[in-house]
């Protein structure tokens, strides 16, 4: 063939494409030419050593929450953790904030790749936009950009992706989901219809600042109660072996001012967790109590706050005698009585809230009480499975108040004066200090370090000498006392020596003799 004929051949056949594309936009409708797309897609994955997924947007007419899972997968793991990474360095990404939310997130532009490594295999995302060509007929308005993920993975990886990759991007996303979002804090208040359909919390946003990080506690045990957190926030496995509800108790006590409400607080915010105040007072009976309980969700923190005075929870089964013994009441048992006045949640109706069947219903529920009074509840609420750590909230010790100093004026440990601090830890424990009371000294002379140190030395110390001097007194008052019981004791026993019935009387015969003189 001539060369001026295979010229002539090649741009005839230019011609006949470039004429077929043209009949083919004219002719065919877009339906059919993205079907044709579509095949010769297809046949190019038949072809290839890869396998394909699509996880599109809308699936029919649903929100696909795959979508969403790997949206926020990929936005957070660009910045969070690394795991993800581009392998052309010029991946745009486009920047979003959720409204509310704190952080700024990233996102795949269109038809952007991004590459994903997990469990050593490493996968390739690509986001693909096209424009919706036709409006189909939907009850619901379509967006006019048609959005999917395609994944591309290596045919021998394929079972990896089923087994287990696409569950740990939809358990991340829900992850960073928690993370990224506000709080919520719900309250319950008296006189709300508590019909089905009604929702008996009222929400607000919830925003405390308060953290494990500045939370002044023994970091010991602090540590401990981190862990016993992370164990259970990831413990489905084992609850579901186990047989267990998966729910967890936590007791607080301690004196006003220690930081019950902010460990609650902290709790929250670790696990990003929402949290139900449930206000005792404002529920008139047992059934109430359940249905608030079952409209709550999980991944909650259910709270109850100074238990001891919310009702009168006083020993199960038992009424008080006047020696301060108790005595069993089968009446009691079934939790029928020791209700407040005026409110018929028993103690009964309680134990159930916690551990009784219904306890477990929305699952990953973590109930805290608290109170500054340990000793006046039963124990049947202090067992474990209804509340499973009890945690002391006490005065401040040496470690908590370092944390104080550290979060309020910026003091590390050795930036401080020997001198000062060995004052310090000389004195705080025996000052029975609340961090509450650190707290305020602190913040009040937080623009000047010197200052406010100088001044909390002088309030330990005062402290110190004051709870001498009541000690003191108290003791001299209970030798007081006793001398006075002494006399007492004397004279009573001179007058029943002195008495013609005195056997009667020491023997404890009284009340017989009395009953035949009768
Ligand atoms: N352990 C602590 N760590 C950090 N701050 C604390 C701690 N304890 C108390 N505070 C500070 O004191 C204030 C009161 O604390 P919080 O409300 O947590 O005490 P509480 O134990 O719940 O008291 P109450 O028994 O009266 O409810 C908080 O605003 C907090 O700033
Ligand atoms: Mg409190």
């Amino acid at each position: 063939m001539k060369m001026s004929d295979y010229w002539t051949t090649m741009a005839s056949l230019v011609g006949m494409l470039a004429f077929c594309q043209t009949i083919l936009q004219l002719v065919f409708p877009p339906e059919l030419r993205l079907a044709f797309l579509h095949v010769l897609t297809r046949l190019r994955h038949v072809f290839s050593s890869h396998t394909y997924f699509d996880i599109t947007e809308i699936d029919g007419v649903n929100t696909n929450e795959l979508y969403n899972a790997v949206q926020l997968y990929l936005s957070s793991s660009v910045t969070v953790n690394g795991a993800v990474s581009s392998r052309n360095n010029n991946t745009r990404l486009s920047l979003t904030r959720v409204p509310n939310s704190s952080s700024v997130t990233f996102g795949l532009s269109n038809n952007d790749r991004i590459t994903d490594v997990f469990n050593g295999v490493t996968v390739l995302w690509e986001h693909v936009v096209v424009q919706r060509q036709v409006q189909s007929f939907s009850w619901r308005p379509m967006p006019e950009e048609k959005r999917g993920f395609t994944l591309q993975i290596n045919k021998r990886d394929k079972d990896l992706v089923l087994d287990s990759y696409l569950d740990y991007i939809v358990g991340k996303s829900e992850e960073i989901r928690r993370r990224n979002e506000e709080r919520l804090l719900y309250t319950n208040s008296r006189g709300v219809s508590l019909d089905v359909r009604s929702h008996p919390w009222d929400s607000v946003r919830f925003k405390h600042p308060s953290t494990f990080d500045t939370l002044a506690m023994d970091p010991e045990k602090k540590k401990r109660i981190m862990e016993d957190l992370r164990e259970f926030a990831s413990g489905q496995g084992f609850y579901q072996k186990t047989g267990r509800a998966w729910k967890r108790g936590y007791l607080l006590y301690g004196p006003p001012g220690t930081g019950k409400s902010s460990l609650i607080a902290a709790m929250a915010n670790y696990l990003g967790y929402d949290i139900y105040d449930l206000e005792l007072t404002e529920v008139q009976n047992n059934s109430e109590l359940r249905k608030l309980l079952m409209k709550t969700s999980s991944k909650s923190i259910i709270v109850i706050e100074d238990i001891d005075c919310s009702i009168n929870l006083t020993k199960r089964g038992k009424n008080k005698k006047k020696n301060g013994s108790y005595e069993y009441d089968p009446g009691l048992i079934n939790g029928s009585g020791l209700e407040e006045p005026g409110s018929s949640v028993t103690l009964s109706g309680l134990l159930n809230f916690t551990d009784g069947l219904w306890s477990c219903c929305g699952s990953e529920k973590i109930f805290v009480f608290t109170t500054n009074h340990i000793e006046k509840l039963d124990s049947a609420l202090l067992r474990s499975g209804r509340m499973d750590m009890h945690i002391h909230m006490g005065f401040c010790k040496f470690p908590a108040l370092k944390i104080l100093l550290k979060n309020y004026l910026r003091l590390e440990e050795d930036e401080m004066d020997g001198v000062v601090l060995e004052e310090m830890e000389e004195c705080v424990e025996e000052a029975e200090i609340t961090p509450a009371d650190v707290s305020e000294v602190l913040i009040r002379n937080r623009s000047d370090a010197v200052k406010a140190v100088r001044e909390l030395v002088c309030v330990l110390k005062e402290r110190v000498v004051k709870r001498k001097k009541s000690v003191g007194l108290k003791k001299k008052k209970e030798e007081g006392d006793e001398e006075e019981e002494d006399e007492a004791d004397e004279e009573q026993e001179k007058r029943a020596l002195d008495s013609p019935n005195r056997n009667r009387e020491v023997f404890g015969f009284q009340d017989e003799e009395e009953e035949k003189e009768k």
